[in-house]
């Protein structure tokens, strides 16, 4: 016996992700349901050997599921995610609507598991931003063993994060700059086939992007108020996967071996490190994957106890479907929920 589940977006990126890595984690379903929207009732979702039918958020009754794991952006979420978890279920939801709200936990498992003891206050957990999960889940072991004092981000985020229109957009335009059509730009604000666009979001009053400072704000809230973040996120033309160059400086000298050796150790984290010419991570390596990765671990000697770190991972698995996923497991194994039936897959 296991929970009844239900997938909001469950034609998307995120959602169809959310199917196949439930499946592939075992977590114990006992009942599934894909939600969309309207248009899409009856549009037929895998999961595993399985087809389920989508049906329409309108008419669904949300109080018969345990869990819903929501990934059909803000509005919807804005929508939904308070009524939903009122009814009864847990939502795990993917978008930044509650991400600030103090009575909403925002969890990555390897870095706060322990804020799941909040999740009852509005039945609500919020799933971080897809560059902050890989981000943060590097930095938790780094900054337990020498405190970080200061972070400098750039990321290079795939078109994938914009969602299946993002992923049209390159592959259209990609085939109409060899003269196949209309290359002008829809979802991005610029040309996105081979060339790299530097804003995600939108613009805040001080000129940085709201995706900029979420990675700030999501930091903070999970791992240390007191590290200084400061961000440029750049979409770049890769389907899947994110990387960030990341600048660290410690309170403390930390040298690249005792970094790799953290690492190494750290849930979550893949050292790949060999300093010869493809020994190191890049997103098409990281997609379909399961791990943050970091490579190209080396010392920053311009700043006092600098590093600096490659850090990529795929961004619709654990920058989202995999960590609510297992967030899911998080809430199972800790007791916050049981199935209607009182079943518990693990005992703690
Ligand atoms: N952790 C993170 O950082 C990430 C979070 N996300 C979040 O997940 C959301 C979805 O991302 P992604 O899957 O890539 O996007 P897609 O564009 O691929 O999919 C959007 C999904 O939302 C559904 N949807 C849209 N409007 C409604 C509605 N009114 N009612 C019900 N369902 C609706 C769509 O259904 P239909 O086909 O019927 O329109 C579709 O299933 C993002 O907007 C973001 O909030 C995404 C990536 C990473
Ligand atoms: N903005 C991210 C994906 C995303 O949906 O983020 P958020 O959940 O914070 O809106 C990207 O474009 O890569």
């Amino acid at each position: 016996m296991g929970y009844r589940v239900a997938i909001v977006g469950a034609t998307g990126n995120v959602g169809r992700e959310m199917l196949n890595i439930l499946e592939e984690l075992e977590f114990p379903v006992d009942e599934i349901h894909a939600i969309a929207s309207r248009k899409s009732k009856g549009v037929e979702v895998s999961f595993g050997d399985k087809t389920i039918k989508c049906q329409d958020i309108e008419q669904f009754d949300f109080s018969k599921v345990d869990l819903v794991l929501m990934s059909a952006g803000g509005e919807v979420s804005r929508a939904w995610s308070e009524k939903i978890g009122k009814a009864g279920p847990i939502v795990i939801d993917n978008s930044s609507a509650f991400r600030k709200d103090a009575d909403v936990p925002l969890i990555v498992p390897e870095v706060n598991p322990d804020a799941v003891k909040d999740a009852k206050k509005k039945n609500i957990i919020a799933n971080p931003n897809c560059s902050t999960i890989q981000l943060v889940t590097a930095l938790k072991p780094l900054h337990d063993a020498a405190r970080i004092k200061r972070v400098v981000v750039s990321t290079y985020q795939s078109v994938s994060g914009a969602g299946k229109e993002g992923m049209d957009e390159l592959w259209n335009q990609t085939k109409a700059i060899y003269g196949l059509g209309d290359a002008r730009p829809k979802k991005f604000p610029k040309q996105i086939a081979f060339n790299v666009i530097p804003y995600i979001g939108s613009f805040l009053e001080d000129g940085s992007t709201d995706e900029e400072q979420k990675m700030s704000d999501e930091t903070h809230k999970m791992l240390d108020p007191d590290i200084k973040v400061t961000v440029t996120c750049v979409r770049v033309p890769v389907f899947v996967g994110h990387s960030e160059a990341v600048n660290i400086e410690f309170d403390r000298p930390i040298a690249p071996d005792e970094a790799r050796a953290i690492l190494r150790e750290a849930p979550g984290v893949l050292v790949i490190d060999k300093q010869e010419h493809d020994g190191y991570i890049t997103p098409v390596d990281a997609a379909g994957e399961h791990a943050v990765y970091v490579s190209r671990i080396r010392k920053d000697p311009t700043v006092e106890n600098g590093l600096n770190l490659w850090v990529v991972s795929d961004n619709l698995r654990k920058g989202a479907a995999l960590n609510a996923v297992q967030i899911a497991q998080l809430l199972d194994e800790t007791g916050v929920i049981t199935s209607s039936s009182g079943y518990r897959s693990i005992t703690v």
